[in-house]
This record gives structure tokens, sequence and C-alpha cells, in this order.
């Protein structure tokens, strides 16, 4: 595909980062957050979104970014758009975030080869009828690419605590999973935030018992706010959101709240 449709781009206050995102997605989550699930946004070439964040960052940071997570809706709907896209950019260090489903052995070497230093991959639940209760698919594929990417990149793998569905056992158990591939990996747990009618915000405790319970069989587990890679809480941030017409929006953390989104 010569195109693919980008709702926006965004830049943090904080460093020098830029996140893509493109929209659609292959799974169908049931408390997703994001608009971008859905194809919306200007259809733009390569070479365009590539422009765009230059010309966004030059002119926000004085030079080029020098991180930048391509995330979504799903960035692996378009392999080949991908691809070329991770080479352009690979100037700075660049993240995918990804739920790893549409992946395999040689597409993640071909991703690496391109520039990808690091795979946040959002595993929703190891035990395969909630994954398929929540995403519509199963999680066996997902599974294998932890395997692989952990082979040929940075890897950080991240869920979200989901009361009523994804909690503290469950997550003992990504936990016990990921330390049978490298009990280094970085985990972080987030909060969900309820979305569609479902669930609701887990309790700090809920967390905290979650995460001690990960940390007996993983050696870098972080409590985290999805979309945020900060290893402490911010009290406030603001992001410069930027679309494809080159307009742009101020939001600090305070909107983000008040939409119920991260
Ligand atoms: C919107 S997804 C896009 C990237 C990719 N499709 C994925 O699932 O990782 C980015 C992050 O948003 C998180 N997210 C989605 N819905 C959320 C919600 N209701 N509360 C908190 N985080 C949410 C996902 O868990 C994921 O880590
Ligand atoms: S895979 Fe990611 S973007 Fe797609 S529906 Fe699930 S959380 Fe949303």
């Amino acid at each position: 595909m010569k195109y693919r449709q980008v709702p926006f781009i965004t830049l943090s206050e904080i460093g020098c980062r830029v996140w893509i995102t493109l929209s659609g997605c292959n799974f169908n989550c049931k408390g997703c957050f994001s608009n971008a699930r859905k194809p919306t946004g200007k259809p733009l070439t390569i070479e365009e979104l590539v422009k765009l964040i230059k010309r966004s960052s030059q002119q926000y940071y004085g030079k080029l970014p020098e991180e930048i997570i391509i995330t979504g809706g799903e960035p692996t709907l378009d392999k080949d758009y991908l691809l070329k896209l991770t080479s352009k950019l690979n100037f700075a260090h660049i993240i995918l975030e990804t739920n790893a489903h549409l992946l395999n052995k040689k597409y993640i070497k071909k991703l690496v080869k391109a520039g990808v230093k690091e795979f946040m991959v959002d595993l929703k639940a190891l035990d395969d009828k909630k994954h398929k209760w929540y995403t519509g698919f199963s999680n066996k594929k997902i599974l294998k690419n932890i395997k692989t990417i952990q082979e040929n990149a940075k890897l950080v793998i991240k869920t979200l605590y989901i009361p009523g569905l994804v909690e503290e056992n469950e997550i003992e158990n990504i936990a016990k999973f990921i330390a049978t591939i490298n009990p280094k990996i970085e985990y972080r747990i987030n909060d969900f935030k309820p979305m569609h009618g479902l669930s609701r915000n887990p309790t700090i405790n809920e967390i905290e018992k979650a995460h001690s319970l990960a940390k007996k069989h993983l050696k870098n587990v972080i409590i985290s706010r999805s979309c945020r890679r900060e290893s402490k809480p911010l009290k406030k941030k603001t992001w410069i959101t930027v679309f494809p017409d080159g307009t742009l929006k101020r939001r600090s953390t305070k909107d983000y709240k008040k939409r119920g989104d991260s």
C-alpha cells in the first residue's frame, strides 16, 4: 500500500520524542481507548509522513527527534509501509508499540535490520480464553513472536490490569511466562482506563499486589501508565499533537484525564 491513514503525530515536552499514530487495527479489543483502532486521518505517503515528522521536530525541538515511537491502531497492519517508514527514520531510536500478532520471524529480522531498536509488546492476557474474549484472537502467535523478538532486539512487555479480567493471578502467570524466556525482560503493568462500559480503574493496592507477585519472577517490573515511558509518574505533562495539515493542539495530562485516556 502506498498510503496509510495518519490521524496525527505527537511530540512530548520532555525528551526529544515523536509518536507516530498509524490508524486501523487487526484486533477489536473490548476496552481499547484509541480512536485510531478504526481507519481515520489523512492518507499519507511515507515521504509525506517523514517530512511532517522532521518539520515538526525541527520546529519544536530545534533538531531531529532522538526517539520515535511507532504506534496505532496497529502499526504492523501494512508490513511493507512500516518497513520502508522505519528505514527512512533510522536516524532515531525507533520503538515499535504493537500487539505482535501480525509479526513473524522473517519480518521481525527485517524490521531490526531496517532500524527498529525496541519492541513494546502489549500482551493482553496469557490465558487464551481471556485473550480471545478481549481481542477476538488467540495469543499463540504473539507468545511465539515474543520469543523471537527477545533473540533479536530489546523487548519490553506491557499488560493492562483490567479488574474482573486481567488481575494479579493472570499478571503473575504472565511474569512466569516471561521469566522462562529471560527474567531480565522489562515488564510494565499499566492501569486500565474504563472504556465502552467495561470494568473500572484498578486501585493502587491491586496494582501493587500484582507488581509484588510479578517481582517474584522478574527482575525489572514497573508500574507505569500506558503511553508514558517515564519510570516516575509526572504531575503535569504537555504534548503537542500535530495534524497532517500542519495544525497543532497542545494537550496536558489534565485534558487526557478528562477524556478518560492517558
Ligand atoms: C492503543 S494501543 C496501540 C498499539 C497496539 N495496537 C497495542 O495494542 O499495543 C497502545 C497502548 O494503549 C493501551 N490501551 C488501550 N486501551 C486502553 C485503556 N482503556 N486503558 C489503558 N490503556 C489502554 C494498550 O494496552 C497499549 O499498550
Ligand atoms: S490492539 Fe491496540 S489499538 Fe488495536 S484494539 Fe487492541 S489496544 Fe486498541
